[in-house]
């Protein structure tokens, strides 16, 4: 008998063999089988999916479909039937020749989407042990959201069922999640690959061996953070903090916080066919304590596995290879040498690139800048180490080998970035993160609370602490801290001669606190470390041997201050190599170099304070340098000029002029003021003359910004007054450039000098709360402030407004996309009521409901001149409208209102109307995307009849057919 008569005739038995037991767990796995074999298409899936319907109607259906498509088809279907019926299920029943009929004569499939598919059955056999597991790891590479978690995870669903629609959802985010899925239940389902007969056991076990071993090393490198060389040792576990990280701008929405296994996941990717993915981030952020971590949940399998091997690199240490190696032996000499098997070993790295990732710390502390002119793909052939290093992050050399790169921002420019997948900012520790670090590093409560207590009421210093390394320095330093009074530090510069101290002071613990000639008698100490420091970073020199020690006179007792720790990158080398604790204490001891050696000219500090001009160039005080080891890295000379320019400044002058004359102090200082005046002169001198009718307006340079910090560590109101006095701008744009709390305070400190008020546009940075209440003293002068997308929460507004409202010029305030709620919004209502010129308020996309609505409209009853409000994006709804067009009905001065995106209805409409009717001033109303149907558009016409101020109502993406579309557009002023 046919297959197709053989289901006709059976119809009753199949029916009920597959319904036995009330489960649908039978159908599902017969479904399952015909769409993997290609009898069902997709579309008749979801059709014979359908869960509502009792399961006998869902089998019947699914016979009627299949009957529809032929015999080949019915002889699968009773095929399917024969492999999933349980043996007492299948007595009586037909199921024809077709039993062994079933092959896949398909070609193998490439795609990983295709495979979720052909092997639908066995993946959900593998998967439903593993439902969790595997949701966790989609979500945490960006595969998944947490919706999509919670629909999966539905208590109704059986694991079976749980593992079909994660199957589905990842098959339709495509190909790469779909490999992701797939990598991960071959780690975590399958068996040890079979090693083929006579051969070596290699793919199952030797990569297994050095992995072991790769393993082993890493953790004993990344087990203690490694500025904490000398005594005291924390292990990471023990001090590690989250820092903030988040996607740079074009890699997506920037203000998404990100987790650390979202680094190499997907969220984000710019470019699929790059692999070599950036964490940038300022001196001292955290960059090289992150990779550590990274490394170190690798190597004790807890984050990144699918990733096999792990090859760690320092760029400081490549620095100091000078012969030319292949890629083989970069990663066997460099990281980790393999005892047995290079030969397989290296072949299983070409063969299998997506299993291994190479991580680099530091590219803006490589010698050369990135190049993409000298191409070098083959991995066997040896090359310099540039080469091998910008082929590896181009993808030319082993292209699909992931690659992790940190660096300082300013050493990755427009060559490397395109061959970049994405890049992730570090942006430091958040106001909690510096809680939590300060609390790991101090066991005693009462001191961590001492600690705390000291950074509140020093919001300047809480400012510099969102940077972890100045986090660890005061909370090293917490005794100097607690000790120190009213004059507690205030700049970088008096944040580092506390450390200087502190480190003195260890040295002599008799001694209760040093005196105040501690500079002097530590002169010669300082002055050799000094030599070093300087120049080492002359030459982009971060290592030191102990002959350079001794060319710099560095002797041991000097080592044992504990400013040089131990450099573990050379622990190879018999030889004891060194390095300061941090590079930004190497700058700190090149500033005091510089500031205190009698041979320096001034030349030389006219040179520092040039670095942001040159394309190339350290600190070029030793040039010309024959094999120049040149950098584009300028932060670090930056840096240096930032020191010098805070120990140059009167504040610390009784403690220098102990050490040397004040004549040649005097004389560094006034030339440090010259060149910063004149650097910030020359700003100005860029900025374009305005088109007619626009207003005059810089948009400043990072550079710009590091100027300002030299001014503030200068700590001299003169020079900040007479450094902006002829500053003519209405505008001042400084959009991108980083701007912290720390970089809040020097702006703050010298733009309170400026003679006219100007718009001061701070978009997308990280101000912050902390930031915004050190911007407060140039509040008077900001007739405009522009804070979108800077983290900023109701408290941050709160003390804004404070301010505010007596600042005479203090008229807009743009705030899109912060963390506002309905806990600010009485906030804005009094300076509404208080400040009757206020202009503008643009409160977008945060999260203000109906209830911050009618807040608002009781500032907005009182206010006479506000012009333009702007709430898209909130969820005000029809509540909320309601209160807000009350509030508004008499209102005289509103030009402009924007409420898409509130979830407003036809009453919100209609209420909204009513100041259509009334107003004399409203030029354009948004209310696109709500659900405003043809009833609210109604009250809208109406109104519109009798105002001809409007010129614009927005309606798009409301609950509108289009006939009713064309049917309005007779009102011209309503825009679909
Ligand atoms: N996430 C963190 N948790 C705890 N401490 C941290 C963290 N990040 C940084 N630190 C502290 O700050 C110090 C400096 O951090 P790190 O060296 O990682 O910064 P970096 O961004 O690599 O600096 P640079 O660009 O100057 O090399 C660390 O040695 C550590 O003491």
């Amino acid at each position: 008998m046919s297959a197709q008569k053989l289901v006709l005739s059976q119809r009753a038995e199949l029916v009920q063999a597959l319904s036995r037991g009330g489960t649908a767990e039978g159908v599902d796995c017969v479904l399952d089988l015909l769409i993997s074999w290609g009898v069902l298409l997709w579309e008749d899936y979801v059709c014979a999916c359908v869960a509502n319907k009792p399961l006998s109607t869902r089998t019947r259906d699914l016979l009627d479909l299949v009957y529809e498509k032929g015999e080949r088809a019915c002889e699968l279907l009773l095929c399917a039937f024969c492999q999933v019926l349980p043996e007492a299920q299948k007595t009586g029943l037909e199921f024809g020749k077709c039993v062994s009929v079933v092959k896949d004569d398909r070609e193998p499939s490439t795609m990983a989407t295709e495979t979720l598919l052909c092997h639908r059955p066995f993946l959900v056999s593998r998967l439903r042990d593993h439902v969790d597991g595997a949701l966790e790891h989609l979500l945490g590479r960006g595969c998944l959201t947490s919706a999509d978690r919670e629909e999966i995870q539905l208590p109704v669903y059986t694991s079976s069922q749980q593992a079909r629609r994660l199957l589905d959802k990842v098959r339709f985010r495509g190909e790469d999640s779909a490999m992701v899925l797939l990598h991960y239940l071959d780690r975590t389902t399958s068996p040890p690959p079979p090693e083929k007969e006579n051969e070596q056991p290699f793919a199952g076990r030797c990569w297994l061996v050095y992995q072991k071993k790769l393993c082993s090393s890493i953790l004993a490198q990344c087990y203690f953070l490694s500025t904490c060389g000398g005594a005291g040792k924390y292990s990471l576990d023990d001090v590690y903090t989250d820092g903030l990280l988040e996607l740079s701008q074009g890699c997506g929405d920037t203000q998404v916080s990100l987790g650390l296994e979202d680094v190499l996941g997907q969220v984000g990717t710019l470019n699929e066919e790059a692999d070599t993915v950036l964490v940038s981030g300022q001196a001292g952020s955290g960059k090289s304590t992150l990779l550590q971590r990274l490394h170190l949940l690798w190597a004790r399998r807890e984050a990144l596995q699918d990733f096999l091997l792990l090859f760690p690199f320092s760029c400081r240490k490549l620095n100091a290879e000078e012969r030319e190696l292949s890629l083989r032996d970069l990663l066997f000499l460099h990281c980790c040498w393999p005892d047995r098997d290079q030969d397989k070993l290296f072949a299983f790295v070409l063969d299998n690139p997506h299993l291994v990732l190479l991580t680099f710390d530091g590219l803006d502390e490589f010698k050369q800048s990135f190049s993409d002119e000298r191409r070098h793909c083959c991995p066997t052939q040896a090359a310099p180490m540039s080469t091998l290093l910008f082929n590896l992050l181009q993808g030319s050399l082993m292209k699909g080998v992931r690659k992790l790169v940190t660096s300082r921002p300013e050493a990755a420019g427009p060559s490397l970035r395109q061959y970049l997948r994405k890049e992730v900012l570090l942006k430091g520790f958040s106001p909690g993160g510096i809680d939590c670090f300060v609390r790991k590093h101090h066991q005693d409560r009462g001191v961590a609370s001492g600690v705390l207590q000291a950074l509140q009421s020093n919001t300047a210093l809480l400012g510099l602490c969102h940077i972890p390394v100045f986090c660890w320095i005061v909370s090293k330093c917490y005794k100097e801290l607690l000790g120190c009074g009213k004059g507690s530090p205030q700049t970088f510069t008096d944040v580092y001669l506390m450390v200087l101290q502190h480190f003195f002071r260890r040295k002599s613990p008799q001694q209760k606190s040093l005196g105040s000639s501690w500079l002097l008698e530590h002169f010669q100490t300082i002055m050799h470390l000094g030599q070093l420091a300087f120049e080492g970073l002359d030459a982009s020199c971060y290592i030191f041997s102990e002959v350079d020690l001794q060319n710099s006179g560095v002797a041991e007792e000097d080592i044992t201050i504990g400013f040089l720790i131990h450099s573990k990158n050379f622990s190879s080398t018999d030889e004891r190599h060194f390095e300061f604790l941090h590079i930004t204490m190497q700058c700190f001891f090149a500033a005091l170099h510089i500031v205190l050696s009698d041979k320096t000219n001034l030349n030389q500090i006219r040179t520092l304070f040039q670095t942001q001009c040159k394309s190339k160039g350290c600190i070029g005080f030793c040039q010309p340098r024959e094999q120049s080891v040149m950098t584009t890295e300028s932060s670090n000379p930056q840096i240096t000029a930032k020191f010098v320019s805070g120990l140059l400044s009167q504040h610390h002058s009784d403690l220098l002029q102990q050490s040397c004359s004040a004549t040649m102090l005097g004389k560094k200082s006034k030339c440090v003021v010259k060149c910063v005046s004149k650097g910030v002169q020359r700003h100005f001198k860029s900025i374009p003359q305005p088109v007619k009718g626009e207003k005059k307006s810089m948009h400043a340079m990072p550079s710009f910004v590091w100027l300002i910090s030299c001014i503030y560590e200068m700590q001299d109101s003169d020079v900040a007054m007479n450094s902006v006095a002829r500053l003519e701008v209405d505008h001042l744009k400084l959009t991108y450039c980083n701007i912290g709390p720390v970089e809040c305070t020097a702006l703050a400190y010298v733009l309170q000098y400026l003679r006219c008020p100007v718009g001061l546009q701070l978009d997308y940075n990280c101000v912050g709360d902390v930031g915004v209440e050190q911007l407060l003293p140039c509040l008077p002068v900001c007739s405009s402030l522009y804070l979108r997308n800077n983290n900023i929460s109701d408290e941050g507004i709160r003390r804004l407004i404070d301010k505010g409202v007596h600042c005479e010029s203090f008229k807009k305030i743009a705030l899109f996309s912060n963390n506002l709620t309905d806990a600010c919004t009485q906030d804005f209502a009094h300076l509404l009521k208080t400040k009757q010129i206020f202009l503008s308020l643009r409160l977008g996309n945060n999260n203000i409901t109906s209830r911050g609505a009618e807040q608002l409209a009781e500032g907005l009853r009182c206010s006479q001149s506000l012009q333009y409000l702007g709430l898209w994006g909130n969820k005000i709804g029809d509540r909320g409208a309601e209160a807000l067009a009350e509030a508004l009905k008499d209102n005289t001065s509103l030009v402009w209102l924007s409420l898409v995106g509130n979830g407003i209805g036809n009453s919100g409409a209609q209420a909204l109307a009513k100041i259509i009717q009334k107003s004399k001033t409203l030029e354009e109303m948004w209310l696109s995307k709500n659900c405003i149907t043809r009833v609210g558009v109604e009250y809208i016409v109406k109104a519109l009849e009798e105002n001809v101020t409007v010129k614009s109502v927005w309606l798009r993406g409301n609950n509108l057919s289009q006939p009713e579309v064309e049917e309005f557009q007779r009102e011209c002023r309503l825009i679909f």
